[in-house]
């Protein structure tokens, strides 16, 4: 192994502790800037949906870095990019959004931000732009005389966002070819009214960036960098943020705080003191200890990066909540109003079997499931195993609040509400 130059600003050696760093593309340059003085550094977000998920929060989660150790973030809302749409990592052209949910999907994005970083008028202050402002204004042909000169199409070829659509032989529009040089104007464009120096993405943004990069240097003769994190996937492969329940949204409106707390309490084993670093403010010293907990220690763990992320997103009071439903629906085998509560219609329930109740409930992902899982001993009703998925649900099941309680493994669990 090589070993890696020690880093003399406190922004880069946060980084790197703390696991966000994947690749930099003048590491000791920008080491040098950040070490002398205040640097100014962007991410940018497509609105490609009405929430961020878990994926993108390492990305706010490095804007926080950067705002705690003296610099100023700006957060890109990609109002313009997004009706183009960013072909990287895709197999094929997104579909269009209109300008009315782009913009109703900004509304309900930006509001998370507020949580992870403070905005205002001082010199750190973050602020938010949007790209609609500058890219929409361009005429055609305006764009491609300015910037069409300084990319070549051989080069472009060469970026994986484009070349690996080539090499499977799927389709790539015109459209999604010319993202990469909107997202480099834009680095530019705020090079020269924000003096930004840095911008910063998930791996999968490295070719996005670089040409940014490249587009400053040349153009104006300015330093420009570019960072890139890991792109997180879980220590079960999957890429972080999905679940098998879908994306695990940051707005509570798609996914409700106890939701979030037990995403985070559910992590795997191997993960937690990673997610701890890269999640939470915990120092170093108490994640080191919270890792080494011997045994069922790591629940306790656990249950720190759970209260911790959800106070950060949701507040103290929502993360108690959460961590107080889940401690009484798991560990003291009681109801909770707090827990998830799912309504169904009344002849859907009473009556029906269990196994197809528990599928309605969204607890798996078809009644076959749930029957496995009643012969597996996973499934239970009001705190008892039911091993027959056939069994039928009946009026005296639902408890005096009209509510009854069901469980998928250890994880999952909802009131049924019959309407
Ligand atoms: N699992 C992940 N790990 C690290 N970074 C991620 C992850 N998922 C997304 N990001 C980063 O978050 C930023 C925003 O990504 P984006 O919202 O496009 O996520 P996405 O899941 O790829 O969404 P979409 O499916 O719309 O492309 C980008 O910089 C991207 O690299
Ligand atoms: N392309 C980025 C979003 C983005 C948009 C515009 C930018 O200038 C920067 C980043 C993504 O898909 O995640």
């Amino acid at each position: 192994m090589t070993a890696e130059p020690a880093f003399k600003s406190d922004f880069l050696r946060t980084l790197r502790d703390r696991g966000y760093i994947h690749q930099i593309t003048h590491p000791a340059e920008l080491d040098a800037a950040a070490a002398s003085g205040v640097i100014t550094a962007y991410i940018g977000f497509d609105a490609t949906a009405p929430s961020l998920h878990v994926g993108s929060l390492i990305q706010i989660m490095m804007l926080r870095r950067l705002q705690q150790a003296g610099h100023k973030p700006v957060v890109l809302m990609g109002g313009g990019t997004t009706k183009v749409g960013d072909p990287t990592g895709k197999d094929a052209s997104r579909p269009q959004l209109t300008d009315e949910t782009i913009q109703s999907n900004i509304a309900s994005i930006r509001t998370v931000f507020e949580r992870f970083l403070t905005f205002g008028d001082k010199p750190t202050d973050a602020v938010m732009v949007d790209n609609d402002q500058w890219l929409s204004s361009y005429g055609y042909i305006q764009f491609l005389r300015d910037f069409g000169t300084h990319f070549t199409v051989n080069r472009m070829l060469a970026f994986d966002s484009v070349k690996l659509r080539l090499e499977r032989e799927q389709p790539m529009t015109f459209l999604e070819f010319n993202y990469m040089l909107m997202q480099s104007v834009d680095f530019l464009e705020l090079n020269r009214a924000r003096n930004v120096t840095l911008q910063m993405g998930g791996s999968d943004q490295w070719g996005n960036i670089v040409s940014g990069v490249d587009l400053v240097r040349r153009v104006d003769h300015k330093a420009a960098f570019g960072l890139t994190t890991p792109l997180l996937t879980t220590a079960s492969g999957g890429k972080m943020g999905k679940t098998a329940q879908g994306a695990v949204w940051l707005n509570a409106e798609q996914l409700s705080p106890y939701d979030y707390w037990q995403f985070w309490r559910n992590v795997d084993d191997a993960d937690v003191g990673r997610f701890l670093r890269l999640f939470t403010d915990l120092p170093l010293d108490e994640i080191a200890r919270l890792e080494a907990l011997p045994g069922a220690g790591i629940n306790d763990a656990k249950k720190a990066l759970a209260d911790a992320a959800t106070t950060m997103l949701h507040g103290p009071e929502a993360a108690a909540t959460a961590r107080a439903a889940a401690e009484s629906a798991f560990e003291q085998g009681k109801i909770s109003a707090d827990l998830p509560t799912v309504e169904i219609p009344r002849e859907e329930v009473i009556g029906a079997m269990i196994a197809a109740v528990t599928a309605r409930a969204g607890l798996t992902a078809s009644n076959g499931e749930a029957r496995r899982l009643a012969q597996g001993g996973g499934l239970r009703l009001n705190d008892q195993a039911i091993a027959d998925g056939a069994r039928l649900i009946e009026a005296a099941d639902i408890n005096a609040d009209g509510v009854m309680k069901l469980a998928a493994g250890k994880k999952k669990i909802v009131l049924v509400r019959p309407v």
